[in-house]
């Protein structure tokens, strides 16, 4: 995809900049200053922005144009409508969370070099806060490469619609050595999942169920020879 960014009226502030298949590139954005920590100065877009990704930015999701949530031409196998996922950048070395092939994770990169410690963990700032579409959480999880390769996992990593904090999140090193992190890198994923919030109904008694009160493998034990 050819993104460029452009700034726009209408659902998003003036001062937004989006990520979109088809505005025009303008000159120079400033960024909508926001409170941010002391690791994340608000930022100015360069024009070239969206390459390193100093920029504040509505990404392109589950077939809705970023442009002010107009639908854009989209594979029809895509075309599953929902809210755009909005992100604010406020570290200038923050990067876009993006999407490799049809993936189901969009890619959350490291803004700042980090160790884990060998059996530690570490809090890992992405640079970013985020907007999570109506009807949808956000689950933060391990990058299989790195679950393999090195044994380390997400901890936590749930994230509320209405959160607008900066999107950090615990990694777990299980392994036996430390776990360097370069800025920039990509080493955990975004999962944008849709959720029901029933009401909670207190009732006297539950209906009962072939399962029952069966658990901890209760299933498979009535296959196994005695
Ligand atoms: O890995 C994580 C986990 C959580 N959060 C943020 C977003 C989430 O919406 C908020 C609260 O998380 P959660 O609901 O899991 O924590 P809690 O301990 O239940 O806190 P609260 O009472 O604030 O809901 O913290 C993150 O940024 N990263």
């Amino acid at each position: 995809m050819d993104v460029s960014e452009s700034v726009i009226d209408g659902d998003v502030p003036a001062t937004t900049v989006v990520v979109s298949d088809t505005a025009p590139r303008q000159p120079h954005s400033k960024v909508q200053r926001i409170e941010s920590g002391a690791n994340e100065p608000a930022v100015d877009v360069p024009p070239d922005s969206h390459r390193d990704n100093s920029a504040v930015a509505e990404i392109n999701g589950c077939g809705m144009n970023a442009n002010g949530g107009k639908q854009l031409q989209v594979d029809e196998t895509n075309a599953i409508g929902c809210g755009a996922l909005r992100v604010v950048v406020v570290a200038p070395k923050a990067k876009i969370p993006t999407r490799a092939y049809d993936s189901a994770g969009y890619d959350l990169a490291s803004a700042y070099p980090e160790v884990i410690p060998a059996k530690g963990k570490c809090e890992v700032r992405t640079g970013l806060r985020i907007a999570l579409p109506e009807g949808t959480y956000g689950r933060i999880a391990s990058r299989s490469l790195h679950a393999d390769s090195h044994a380390i996992n997400v901890l936590g990593g749930v994230i509320d619609r209405d959160y607008r904090g900066p999107l950090n999140f615990i990694l777990a090193n299980h392994s036996d050595e430390d776990f360097k992190i370069e800025e920039g890198e990509r080493v955990a994923q975004l999962i944008v999942e849709r959720i029901l919030t029933p009401n909670v109904v207190v009732v006297d008694q539950l209906e009962e169920t072939e399962r029952g009160e069966k658990r901890l493998g209760s299933s498979g034990k009535k296959d196994m020879p005695s």
